[in-house]
């Protein structure tokens, strides 16, 4: 079986958690109020600067050059992202730049970037794509299932058209196809680690909808 296959069969009963939590619903059928989806836009362009980083030190620790120029394409696909998430969602939602500049890291944000540095800086470039598939993976079964939605809210809309697409799943499948290549390639030591990895992630991707969904602040 496909080191993938067994991953995404491991992480299935969270990500169907994913699927199902009122966030994602509520983004689908339009009735997510705002405030909490502004808490999520905030905590995700935290999350998206981070992100590009360990992918940038997936770039550095690609043996290849091939693999180095890939994963800093991917940074790239990052960034623009992020700004398209920054422009498009903070003129729609209101965000000033005295919060975006104030703004700190909700716990869960803080924990979840934090597991995927500690893969990069600890572990080897199988290390990292454990750690960040998830994000791409996941999405774009979450864009897969909410295509036919038309929720109201136009914010809501856009964010839907982004992760659906031919563009996505090229990427997603590209960094499924570069784990299992090197999952053929390490010990079995190695895959328990990266499969836990992935768990984790697949977990935290499951506490990030919570936390936008709760407004989680730190407690002190
Ligand atoms: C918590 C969280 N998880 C996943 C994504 C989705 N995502 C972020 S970067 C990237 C790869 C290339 O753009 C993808 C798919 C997100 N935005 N926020």
């Amino acid at each position: 079986m496909l080191f993938s296959k067994r991953l995404r069969e491991a992480a299935d009963a969270s990500w169907e958690a994913s699927f199902s939590h009122p966030f994602v619903t509520g983004i689908a059928d339009g009735t997510l109020p705002l405030d909490r989806f502004k808490h999520y836009v905030l905590n995700d362009a935290y999350y998206l600067s981070c992100f590009a980083q360990v992918q940038a030190l997936g770039a550095a620790k690609a043996t290849d050059l091939h693999t180095s120029n890939r994963m800093a394409a991917h940074v790239q696909g990052t960034y623009g992202a992020e700004l398209s998430l920054h422009e498009k969602f903070s003129g729609m939602l209101g965000i000033t730049d005295e919060e975006r500049s104030s703004f700190q890291p909700a716990p869960t944000a803080y924990a979840y970037t934090s597991h995927m540095f500690r893969a990069a800086y600890t572990g080897h470039l199988g290390d990292i794509i454990a750690a960040i598939l998830p994000c791409y993976w996941l999405y774009y079964e979450i864009g897969e299932r909410l295509q036919g939605a038309k929720p109201d809210e136009p914010i809501y809309r856009e964010w839907i058209a982004a992760y659906g697409g031919e563009w996505f799943k090229e990427l997603v499948q590209e960094q499924i196809d570069r784990l299992d290549a090197i999952a053929d390639t390490v010990t079995e030591a190695d895959r328990e680690r990266m499969q836990r990895s992935f768990l984790i992630s697949s977990r935290y991707e499951y506490l990030f909808w919570d936390m936008a969904y709760k407004k989680e602040q730190w407690p002190v």
